[in-house]
């Protein structure tokens, strides 16, 4: 049975993703998202209520998450009676619910997760899985949206769509033969057998459950309204008492740094490549030649500090020798874009690594980090990470590098972040908020010129001065 192009998938849509600011509290602790549930009867209009509440909130990464992706795995002969239209689909138990709530609380959680698929046509859930990462608003919507009491403690607000059977029925006739490849009679077989039944018996009782009843659905624009302006203000609120992490920590020289900052030994060779790259007239090519080989040193610092397995060989005068095994679990994440300086050192020291990337781009007003795209290695959990930016000035940025890292799995203790140059205050933040990061840096430099809240470190604009496109 294959899935043909007509079937209807479970829709998990992302409709809004880019520039999502920090989600997570200066001492670096998730914000858990917002999450909206939405109930009704089968075509009562429930995805389209949840389309619009989208379309309106100014909010950036939201995603929608239907219950039709959680449809469980039928049995051979349950299969063979769903294509007699003699299975009932509309009984709670068919929705897997451990899956749901196992999905549901990663995003809302702040974690990345895989929502399976569903094909209506061939009716069970496809090999395909949606990746969805950074959700501040999740809107759930299936008609046992309101049912499982743990589904329910997640959501902020409960939202029930009330139409006319007439009404549903007919637009489930009209939806079925188009999208899901039924035919008219085993449609309406299925209504009067399944569908009604389990309305009356299980998805209208939910109804107790809700917040809001919205009657008749997307045309009730009054009640949609209210309630869209309901939510955009929880989460104006939300937004304004959230602890946003301060650009710059609170680092006082006197405090001092925890012994997670490794410096590279500052040999007179290493302190003479920081001179050139601090010179304002250094010229282009030595700014790239000296930060492409001071780049090496730092990152084989920073390899030295990944775990490794010991190994046993045989020298070739047939002498044991006991040493270690190069890491085939490495994780090379790149802070886009100067942090690509560092990805080429990675490159050419070792052969074996997997490579995510991260663009962070600072907000032209507040200056407020965001974050515009991700892509990461799969199984960051089993991965030791090094993950790379060229400089550390107020710590911001690689904040929510760390942050990102850690809401896809990977653990805190195999992060290492390695950098050219770091300041204390950005040390000091990161130290604070991710107490077992190792922040592995070629130097250690305090001096910053601030302009409001704009701070720049000791290389100016690395990004720029590197890659020519200073103006
Ligand atoms: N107010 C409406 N007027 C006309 N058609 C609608 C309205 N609301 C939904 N529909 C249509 O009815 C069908 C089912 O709506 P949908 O929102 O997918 O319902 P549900 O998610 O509850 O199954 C879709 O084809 C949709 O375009
Ligand atoms: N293989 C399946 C699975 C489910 N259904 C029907 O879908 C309805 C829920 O989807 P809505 O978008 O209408 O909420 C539900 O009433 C099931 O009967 C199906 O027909 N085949």
């Amino acid at each position: 049975m294959g899935v043909t192009a007509k079937g209807k998938r479970g829709s998990t849509l992302l409709l809004k993703s880019a520039g999502r600011p920090p989600w997570y509290t200066h001492d670096g602790k998730n914000i858990p998202a917002y999450m909206v549930g939405i109930a009704g009867g089968s075509a009562s209009g429930k995805t389209s209520v949840a389309k619009r509440i989208f379309e309106s909130l100014d909010v950036p990464w939201v995603v929608i998450v239907s219950m039709d992706s959680f449809y469980r795995q039928l049995t051979p002969e349950e299969s063979t009676r769903a294509f007699e239209n003699n299975h009932d689909f509309d009984h709670p138990s068919s929705t897997d619910y451990a899956s749901a709530v196992r999905v549901l609380s990663d995003l809302k959680q702040g974690k990345a997760t895989e929502i399976p698929q569903y094909d209506f046509v061939t009716h069970s859930p496809s090999s395909e899985r949606q990746h969805v990462y950074g959700a501040s608003v999740v809107i759930f919507e299936g008609i046992f949206a309101l049912y499982n009491p743990e589904l329910l403690k997640m959501m902020d607000i409960r939202i029930f769509v009330d139409t006319d059977s007439d009404i549903c029925l007919a637009r489930r006739l009209k939806r079925d033969i188009t999208e899901r490849d039924r035919d008219p009679l085993g449609i309406l077989q299925q209504y009067e057998r399944f569908v009604k039944p389990a309305y009356d018996g299980f998805v209208r009782p939910t109804m107790n459950n809700a917040d809001v009843i919205i009657p008749r659905g997307l045309d009730n624009e009054i009640a949609i309204g209210l309630m869209i302006q309901h939510i955009q203000r929880q989460l104006d609120e939300r937004n304004a008492t959230l602890m946003r992490p301060k650009l710059v920590g609170q680092y006082s020289g006197a405090c001092g740094l925890k012994d997670t900052l490794i410096t590279l030994p500052q040999s007179n060779q290493v302190r003479a490549m920081q001179t050139i790259l601090c010179d304002r007239s250094t010229p282009r090519d030595d700014f790239v030649f000296y930060a492409d080989r001071l780049s090496r040193l730092v990152i084989e610092h920073g390899l030295g500090q990944l775990y490794l397995e010991k190994k046993s060989v045989e020298t070739p005068m047939g002498m044991p020798y006991q040493g270690y095994e190069l890491p085939w679990n490495v994780a090379g994440v790149t802070v886009l874009r100067a942090g690509g300086v560092m990805e080429k050192a990675l490159r050419s020291v070792l052969r074996l690594a997997h490579y995510g990337k991260i663009l962070i781009v600072g907000d032209p007003e507040s200056h407020e980090p965001r974050l515009h795209y991700v892509k990461l290695p799969h199984a960051m959990d089993k991965h030791q990470v090094l993950l790379m930016d060229s400089t550390i000035v107020s710590g911001a940025n690689a904040m929510m590098a760390i942050r990102i890292c850690l809401d896809h799995g990977a653990r805190e203790e195999n992060i290492v972040f390695v950098s050219l140059l770091a300041t204390p205050q950005g040390v000091y933040a990161i130290q604070a908020a991710f107490p077992q990061t190792r922040i592995v840096v070629a130097m250690l430099e305090p001096n910053i010129a601030s302009d409001s809240l704009l701070i720049r470190s000791g290389y100016g604009l690395f990004g720029d001065r590197y890659f020519g496109t200073e103006s």
